[in-house]
């Protein structure tokens, strides 16, 4: 599964109002060569709309973000989500993630995070929030002492420096928002948001 985050490489971070929007916003992320979302549980149509999503469709690859909670994991498992991502590192959640058999990328931004998250035996984590936590240097600065760890950098990236964070090793993919602004979202103007994910994909190019 998470081969399939690092070869899609562009994770788009969703706010929804309207879970019965889901299908339809997935398809246009999809069209615009993007077949992943982190759908976040920031509202409460969240849930219901990783249900939606994928029974609309099985082979879009939908996970659950803003997960605070231990029990919200087995609720976004049970919807049919297929990775949880947290802002924070939080025990409880990345264990019952893993008893659940569902990815999980819990945020770091220390040292003391990506140890905690060794000790955890995770590979992979979020750095958040990457572009004030210094970007691209404050991974490569992290990669010397944790050569095994891998980031997925959120949190101010965008179109215009998402190839930048791609082409460093320690980086297996990118999320944000960019390409799935809510105004779009919530007026369902899918085109534009197909138009932002060719874009996007467009943009983030880089040989990998
Ligand atoms: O909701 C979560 O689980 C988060 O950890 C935060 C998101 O990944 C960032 O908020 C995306 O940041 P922007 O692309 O700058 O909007």
């Amino acid at each position: 599964m998470m081969s399939t985050l690092e070869r899609i490489g562009i994770v788009p971070v969703v706010v929804l109002d309207d879970p019965d929007a889901g299908p339809d916003l997935a398809a246009a992320l999809a069209a615009g060569g993007i077949g992943c979302a982190e759908i976040t549980l920031r509202t409460p149509a969240g849930i219901p709309a990783i249900a939606r999503i994928s029974a609309a469709d099985p082979g879009f690859l939908v996970g659950a973000g803003t997960v605070l909670e231990p029990r919200q994991v087995d609720e976004v498992a049970d919807a049919g989500a297929r990775f949880v991502v947290s802002p924070g590192l939080d025990p409880e959640i990345v264990e019952r993630a893993l008893a659940r058999g569902l990815e999980v990328l819990p945020g770091v931004a220390t040292a003391s995070e990506v140890q905690r998250a060794l000790r955890l035996g995770l590979d992979r984590v979020k750095f958040f929030p990457a572009e004030v936590l210094g970007g691209r240097a404050a991974i490569e600065a992290l990669s010397g002492p944790f050569p095994g760890m891998r980031f997925l950098p959120s949190g101010g990236v965008t179109a215009a420096n998402a190839a930048d964070y791609l082409a460093t090793p320690a980086v297996f993919a990118v999320s944000g928002s960019w390409m799935v602004p809510r105004s779009d979202v919530a007026a369902g103007d899918w085109a534009a948001i197909e138009q932002l994910s060719v874009d996007t994909v467009r943009a983030a190019a880089v040989p990998r």
